[in-house]
Parts: C-alpha cells; structure tokens; sequence
C-alpha cells in the first residue's frame, strides 16, 4: 500500500484508509457486532488504516478488532496500524481535550492513537440529546485554547499526530496563526463531485495533507448520494478502463496528492476499493472529470441545524 509522509507524524499513513460511520448500514443487526467483523475483515483484506472517531461509536467494535487481529496473528503488532479518531464538539474545550482523547484510548484499548482530528470547527456546550440542536449550546471553536489542548495530546504520546477536519482556507489561516504545531492533515469531503480545488492548493502550499472523506458520495447511506456512482463521465472511463466507478472515483483522489477513507461492509467492495495502485487515468479522462458539475454532499448544517453561524460554516468550505 502506498504510503503519506505527514508533517507532524513520524509515522507513515497508508494513503487509503477504512471508514466507520457504519450505524445506519444495516437496519436491525447488532452495530457493534456489524462493525467489528467488518473491520477484521477490513484488517484480513490488507487495510492497515483505520478512520474512527468519538462520535461514531465504533472505537469500541475497532479495539476489539485489533486484539481479535493480533490473536489471529493476522498482524504481529499494533504499530502495523494506522489509526485516527476524533475529538468531539461536546470535548471541544481546553481542559477537556486530554480526558476525551484519553477516552478515546479506553475504548480503543490503545496506548495511543496514530493521528488525533478536531472532528468540527465547532463546540457544544451540552451532551446533545436530541436534533435539532439548539442554538444556545452551539459556540465558535476557541481555536487557541483547543489547538493547545491537541499539541498537549501528542506532548503527551497520547497521539502521534494532530490535525483537523471540516477546516475551511479561512478557519485554518487562523489555526496556522496561532499553532506551534502545525496541523498534519484536514479531513474533508473530496469526490469528483466536490473537487476542492481552492482548499487543495491552500493545503499544499501549507504542507497540510487532505484526506478525502465520502470519496464515492456516501453512496447508500442516509447522509450521502448517488451523483458520483451513477456519473456518466466516471461509467464511461470506468467502461473503457475494465474497472468500477469506485475505482475511478477513487484514483481520481488519489492522483490528485490526497488520501481516503472509504467505507464499505462487503468484503468484494473493500478489496476492489484497495486495487487502485497499478493503473492511472488518462489525460482526456483527468480532464473529462475536472469538468464535472460540482455539488456539496455533506454539510454541518444537517447535524447542528440550520443556525447562522454553522451555515457560514458551511459557505466557507
Ligand atoms: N470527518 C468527517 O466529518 C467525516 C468523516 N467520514 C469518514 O469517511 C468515511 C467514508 O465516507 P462515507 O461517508 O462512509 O462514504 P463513502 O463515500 O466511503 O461511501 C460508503 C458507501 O459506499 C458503498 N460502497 C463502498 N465501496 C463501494 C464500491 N466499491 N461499490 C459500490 N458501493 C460501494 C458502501 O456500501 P457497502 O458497505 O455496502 O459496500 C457505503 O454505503 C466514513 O466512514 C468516516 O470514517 C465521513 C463523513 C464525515
Ligand atoms: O452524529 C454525528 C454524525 O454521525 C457524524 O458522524 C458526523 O460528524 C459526520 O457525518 C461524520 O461521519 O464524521
């Protein structure tokens, strides 16, 4: 698998990584039972990079994965994995970012995680009970105090590396501004459907790393669409190339200098998502995609609600 050298991390990150929001996957099966033997057999199909985070509930279900991996002597240590979990907004204050990353660890059964991400550019004063989430508890991010807390995690050994995700250009120029640490990476949504070429080229010339999140749009989720699945444009290089649209999907991010994760259930799905390495896209074919019409998937309007300050959030990135 090819592999990422980050700026914060001394450890190499494998450049397609396991997703885990996996809860509404399968009506009606036990989603922790769901989710662990996925990610065995995620680990058994040759992914060595695993996306959790807090609010996912599937810290758990992955720590048990790895114990169960390691007895199975499927791999021989932990440091053959690659793991990133997320700081969630309800932690996302100075004093609590150790505790929740500590947490994070407990559940995971880990000494330490590979890469810790502030999950949104946002906090939440209360655990949130229901949605909508009202507006009162929803708070601009103290970047500072929060950012501090993370350079605290790694000073600790708690992570190897810290980063973000859900950043816009604007939120990380006043990250940048105030960070001793510079984050390694910002996890974002990034298809052939929402290229983000403005904050690719911010990032690169940062140094920060983009890892792509719904890579393939969310397809058949409740959160995501079918606009890259069912793209003419990607079928039809899919049909002259002899691959899937996954795949194409998928190489796309990839020759762009970007990362991924993407999730999948099935065992065919998740090893046909790693066969990307040995082929490339053609030029005509780069440039049919780059000319694809553009449509945002994710926005965090849809999980806090539609309230002013999330939705210039959203504008933003
Ligand atoms: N930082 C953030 O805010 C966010 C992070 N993420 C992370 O990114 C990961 C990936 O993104 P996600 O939103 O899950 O969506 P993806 O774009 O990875 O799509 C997942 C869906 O595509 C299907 N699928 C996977 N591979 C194939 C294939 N080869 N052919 C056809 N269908 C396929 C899966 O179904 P099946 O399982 O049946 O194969 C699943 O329904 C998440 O799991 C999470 O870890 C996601 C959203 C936000
Ligand atoms: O309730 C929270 C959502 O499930 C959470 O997962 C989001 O933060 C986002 O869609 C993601 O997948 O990272």
């Amino acid at each position: 698998m090819q592999q990422v050298t980050l700026n914060n991390c001394n450890k190499p990150m494998p450049a397609i990584g396991m997703g885990s929001t996996f809860l509404s996957s399968r009506p009606g099966a036990d989603p922790s039972e769901t989710m662990k033997s996925a990610l065995l057999e995620a680990i058994k199909s040759g992914y060595r990079h695993f996306d959790t985070a807090f609010i996912y509930q599937s810290e758990k279900p992955l720590g048990e994965a790895i114990v169960e991996a390691l007895h199975l002597g499927l791999i021989k240590s932990r440091d053959e994995l690659f793991i990133t979990t997320k700081l969630w907004c309800t932690f996302a204050q100075r004093d609590q970012i150790v505790g929740a990353c500590k947490l994070s660890l407990r559940a995971l059964q880990l000494e330490y995680v590979d890469m810790y991400l502030i999950h949104h550019p946002l906090s939440v004063s209360e655990t949130i009970q229901k949605l909508p989430i009202p507006k009162e508890i929803i708070h601009p991010l103290d970047i500072k105090g929060v950012w501090e807390g993370m350079e605290e995690c790694k000073n600790l050994g708690l992570t190897k590396g810290i980063g973000v995700s859900n950043f816009s250009c604007k939120k990380l120029e006043e990250l940048l501004s105030i960070a001793k640490i510079p984050p390694a990476v910002n996890q974002v949504e990034m298809n052939p459907i929402w290229q983000q070429k403005e904050l690719r080229e911010f990032c690169n010339a940062k140094g920060i790393h983009i890892i792509a999140f719904s890579p393939l749009g969310a397809y058949n989720t409740t959160w995501g669409h079918n606009r890259v699945m069912e793209c003419d444009v990607l079928t039809q290089i899919a049909k002259s190339k002899g691959k899937t649209i996954a795949q194409i999907a998928l190489r796309w991010i990839y020759e762009q200098g970007v990362s991924l994760v993407v999730k999948s259930l099935n065992k065919e799905r998740m090893k046909e998502n790693l066969q990307i390495f040995d082929w490339s896209l053609s030029q005509r074919d780069l440039e049919k995609i780059s000319e694809l019409p553009q449509h945002k998937g994710f926005t965090m309007a849809s999980l806090f609600g539609p309230h002013d300050f999330v939705l210039q959030l959203d504008a933003e990135i």
